[in-house]
């Protein structure tokens, strides 16, 4: 690979005559965390399904790990992407055990059938399943899972086939207090990996941003704000023009916060 996962240019996408995303222009680099931040319908979830080759775009042209939107076999794609959506886990089936769940990603299928699974898989989904702190789970029913164990089943799931691209849309909403903190600094230690792939998380809250999180795209309205390192996106004058309100933005601890600025 040449060093870009992802490569978008000129980017539109519309729907029914709505704009989503207009002129989006973007480049992922090998090895980088990625966090997308907007407000509500800003088209966040828009671009990450563009990221996941789930969408193409209407207009300009969208490289995904070096392959062209709209010229390439997507099905063959996609199994090189690793997408943890709350949208996918809805889409579970009743019954499906927190390993098999896992496990059917090395075919990109949900809901096990006859597949036979060699050691090595199940060894990697268990292992996948320990490290997000989820050993405990394995034969218990998806279904059955506080919102916080579903989330860390996701990722494990998303990992399961070792993507070279790791997506993540909205991975902390709906959790509380402690089981954000618990996954963002999972999600932490991930980004610390050098063995982890690429990664593009969506949030609309800078305190889910995890410590290790390289670079940020700010989105509103469908427009790009501003995008590059963290530091140089995450300013009051950025996202105070991102959300429509004045912001003060801090970081601590590799951690940042916004609050209204008065
Ligand atoms: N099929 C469609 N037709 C028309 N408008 C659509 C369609 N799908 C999405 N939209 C609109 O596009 C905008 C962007 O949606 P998107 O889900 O990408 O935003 P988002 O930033 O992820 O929002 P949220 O933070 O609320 O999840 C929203 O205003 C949404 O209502």
């Amino acid at each position: 690979m040449t060093g870009e996962v992802l490569q978008l240019r000129g980017v539109g996408v519309r729907r029914e005559g709505a704009t989503l995303l207009r002129d989006v222009t973007w480049n992922v680099g090998e090895g980088e965390r990625w966090v997308i931040l907007g407000p509500n319908g800003a088209g966040k979830t828009t671009l990450l399904q563009i990221a996941a080759a789930l969408l193409h775009p209407s207009e300009g042209t969208a490289d995904v790990l070096e392959e062209r939107l709209g010229r390439t076999d997507v099905f063959e794609l996609r199994t090189r992407i690793g997408f943890a959506s709350t949208a996918l886990a809805e889409k579970v089936p009743s019954g499906e055990t927190v390993v098999d769940l896992v496990l059917t990603a090395s075919y990109a299928i949900l809901g096990r059938w006859q597949e036979e699974y060699d050691t090595t898989d199940v060894s990697r989904a268990v292992a996948l399943l320990e490290a997000l702190g989820c050993a405990g789970l394995l034969r218990r029913r998806f279904d059955t899972l506080s919102e916080g164990e579903r989330k860390r089943v996701q990722i494990a799931r998303a990992l399961m086939p070792d993507p070279e691209l790791l997506l993540l849309d909205e991975p902390a909403a709906g959790l509380d207090l402690g089981g954000r903190e618990d996954l963002v600094a999972r999600l932490g230690g991930l980004a610390d990996d050098p063995a982890a792939p690429t990664m593009v998380m969506v949030t609309h809250h800078l305190e889910e941003v995890p410590d290790g999180f390289t670079h940020a795209l700010l989105l509103r309205e469908g427009e790009i704000v501003a995008r590059g390192k963290v530091d140089e996106v995450f300013t009051g004058e950025h996202l105070s023009h991102c959300f429509g309100l004045p912001l003060a933005v801090e970081r601590r601890d590799g951690r940042w916060y916004a609050r209204a600025a008065h």
